[in-house]
C-alpha cells in the first residue's frame, strides 16, 4: 500500500474514534518534507521552532510571517500531498482578530497549508471560532506556550497542581467547542495528558505529555540529533545526525588540506 492515504481533518477525528495514534513532525524545508511524508509521517508542522532550529534565533519570538511563509512554501513543494500545518508566528495573530484572519489566510492561499496552529486556550477560543467559521482549520496548542516565555519567565512545565490541571482541561474544552480539529498538549504530566485526552472528543497531539495522548509531535531537529543548543527533556533522539554531519565535513576539510581531495 502507499504509505500515505491523503490525510484531512476528518482523518484526525476518525483516528481518535478508532483508537489509532497520529504522528506529526516539524519540518522546515523541501527535502525534509519529502522524506517525512514518504516515510509515512501523518502530518507535517512548519513549527515556529524554525526560529531556533534553523534560523539561529534564541527563541521563537523574532520569527516573522514572511520567514515562516518562505519555509512553508518549501515544505509544500517538497511534499505536495502531505497534510501541512502552518504554526502562526508570535504577533501574527495577537494584535487583532482581523490581522489573525488575514495572516492565517496567507498560510492557506500563499503557502498551500492545510491548517494553521496557534498557541493558547480560553483567550483565543473566540478567534479559533472565527477562523474555523471562515474555513480555516485550526490546531490548538495548550500547556507550555513558547511564545509566552517573557511573561512566564522561561520554559515551564504546566499542569503540576490540581488547579493548573483543571484549568488546562477547561482550556481544552473551550478550544474544542470553538471548533479546533485537534490540540497540541506541550509539557504536562502524563496523568494530565491522559485526563484531557479522555475528556475531549478531538485528538490530543502530545509533546512531553505522556503516552496516552492521541498522537505525538516532535521537533525534527531534536529527533535527528541536529539541534545542539540544548536538548529538551521531551525530545526523543532517533539518530545522531549532528555528529555525522561534523565527522563528514571534518573529513572533507582534512582531505582538502592534505590534498587527498583534489
Ligand atoms: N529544538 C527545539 N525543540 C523544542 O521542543 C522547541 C523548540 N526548539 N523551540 C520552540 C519550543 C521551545 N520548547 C521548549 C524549550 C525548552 C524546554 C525546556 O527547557 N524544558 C525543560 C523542562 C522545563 C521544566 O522542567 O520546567 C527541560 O529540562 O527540558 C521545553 C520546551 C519547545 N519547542
Ligand atoms: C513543538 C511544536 C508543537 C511547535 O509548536 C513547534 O515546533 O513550533
Ligand atoms: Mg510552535
Amino acid at each position: 500500500m502507499s504509505v500515505n492515504n491523503k490525510v484531512t481533518v476528518g482523518t484526525f477525528r476518525k483516528r481518535k474514534a478508532a483508537g489509532e495514534k497520529i504522528s506529526m513532525l516539524t519540518v522546515y524545508d523541501a527535502p525534509g518534507a519529502a522524506i517525512c511524508h514518504s516515510a509515512g509521517v501523518d502530518s507535517l508542522l512548519v513549527g515556529d521552532s524554525l526560529a531556533m532550529t534553523v534560523l539561529g534565533y534564541k527563541n521563537t519570538l523574532p520569527l516573522t510571517m514572511e520567514e515562516a511563509l518562505h519555509h512553508a512554501k518549501a515544505v509544500r513543494r517538497g511534499a505536495p500531498d502531505a497534510f501541512v500545518i502552518f504554526d502562526m508566528p508570535f504577533m501574527s495573530y495577537q494584535a487583532s482578530d482581523e490581522e489573525a484572519l488575514r495572516n492565517a489566510g496567507r498560510a492557506l492561499k500563499e503557502a498551500g497549508a492545510d491548517a494553521i496552529k496557534l498557541e493558547g486556550g480560553a483567550e483565543v477560543a473566540p478567534l479559533i471560532a472565527k477562523l474555523v467559521g471562515s474555513g480555516i482549520p485550526v490546531l490548538a496548542h495548550l500547556g507550555l506556550l513558547p511564545q509566552h516565555i517573557m511573561t512566564a519567565g522561561g520554559y515551564k512545565l504546566t499542569g503540576k497542581t490540581p488547579e493548573d490541571a483543571a484549568r488546562l482541561l477547561e482550556d481544552a474544552r473551550k478550544v474544542e467547542a470553538a471548533g479546533a480539529f485537534a490540540t497540541v498538549l506541550e509539557c504536562m504530566p502524563s496523568e494530565v495528558g491522559k485526563m484531557i485526552s479522555e475528556n475531549i472528543s478531538i485528538p490530543t497531539i502530545g509533546i512531553g505529555s505522556g503516552p496516552d495522548c492521541d498522537g505525538q509531535v516532535q521537533v525534527l531537529n531534536d529527533l535527528l540529533g541536529l539541534f545542539e543548543e540544548f536538548t529538551p527533556k521531551h525530545a526523543r533522539r532517533y539518530a545522531e545526525l549532528g555528529r555525522l554531519f561534523r565527522e563528514a565535513v571534518t573529513a572533507y576539510a582534512e582531505d582538502v588540506r592534505t590534498a587527498k581531495f583534489r
